[in-house]
């Protein structure tokens, strides 16, 4: 038996058929149209895998509150046919098996604990700079969920002195996501992230805000891993701007080795490539078929 994962993006479904070893054994991206059109795609690549389980990890906002009505359903995206699409129980109508259900980032930071970057530690953090900015958490043995689920792309950050950008979230304009994510980086400086490779001004200002963020976040959650990916990340020269930044930050406050010596294993990139998702939504099969959900 196999486990099925489905890594439901906005602008694509990855599906794969794996094993409980993390490893995927056959894999199909679809682009993401109707919900109807979308999910016909994916019964049919997994109508004749032998699965015990499936897991999805979904782009959201998503509902995942196991004693509410609306539990499974995609809320309230700006992708109007998929607002308030019951995305779980369409996929249970096919496969009555157990499934289990979270965001993107949540199942890709437990792929990543289980099988990737933060492998020998108890927690950790996976961040996702692209589009929008995602954050998942996976802490005290689980994935952090809560009145929805943490939204941590959009908290509002100190602005960079010399940046006149006024931001594009949609809800906040100057959120993190709205100064930082990949559209906010090309619009400010009028060409995309990947033709500034050598603008030094403009990693550092994108390393200002990540930053930020990550000191957030490692001031309220204590992961002991931080893992950071997605497009911009793509941007080998980031990851070490943003260690000396979060470093000079926290300014010896937060005291232990992991920051103070050996920053460069506590915020890292992701330990399984391009497929934190998709083997994240691997292992949301796997805990979902162990727990009978
Ligand atoms: N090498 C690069 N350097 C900087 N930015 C890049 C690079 N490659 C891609 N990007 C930016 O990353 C963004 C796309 O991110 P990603 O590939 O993670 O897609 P996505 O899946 O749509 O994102 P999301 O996770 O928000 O849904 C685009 O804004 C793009 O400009
Ligand atoms: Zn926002």
């Amino acid at each position: 038996m196999y486990l099925g994962a489905i890594e439901a993006g906005g602008t694509k479904f990855v599906c794969a058929i794996g094993n409980e070893q993390g490893q995927i054994i056959e894999r199909v991206s679809i682009p993401t149209t109707t919900p109807e059109e979308t999910i016909k795609q994916v019964v049919k690549f997994f109508q004749n895998g032998s699965l015990s389980a499936i897991g999805i990890g979904s782009f959201g906002p998503i509902d995942l509150d196991v004693k509410s009505p609306q539990y499974g359903h995609i809320t309230m995206t700006p992708k109007i046919s998929w607002r308030n699409f019951d995305i779980l129980g369409e996929v249970k109508k096919y496969f009555p098996i157990p499934i289990g259900f979270d965001t993107d980032v949540n199942a890709a930071a437990l792929g990543e604990k289980i099988w990737g970057a933060a492998r020998e530690v108890d927690s950790c953090i996976y961040i996702t700079v692209g589009t929008g900015i995602g954050v998942g958490a996976f802490v005290e043995g689980n994935l952090l969920h809560g009145l929805i689920h943490p939204e941590m792309g959009h908290i509002i950050v100190r602005r960079h002195p010399s940046d006149q950008y006024e931001g594009n979230c949609p809800y906040h304009k100057d959120c993190l996501e709205g100064l930082a994510a990949g559209p906010a980086i090309s619009e400010r400086w009028g060409k995309a992230g990947v033709e500034l490779k050598n603008q030094t001004h403009v990693w550092e200002m994108e390393a200002y805000y990540l930053a930020q963020a990550l000191v957030n976040y490692l001031l309220i959650l204590s992961p002991e891993r931080i893992i950071l990916g997605g497009g911009v990340m793509m941007q080998d020269n980031l990851i070490p701007l943003i260690r000396g930044k979060v470093s000079d930050m926290l300014n010896g406050y937060v005291h232990h080795s992991a920051i103070l010596l050996a920053i460069d294993e506590f915020i890292v990139p992701p330990g399984l490539g391009q497929n934190s998702g998709i083997s994240g939504a691997l292992a949301l099969a796997m805990k979902a078929r162990d727990t009978e959900i």
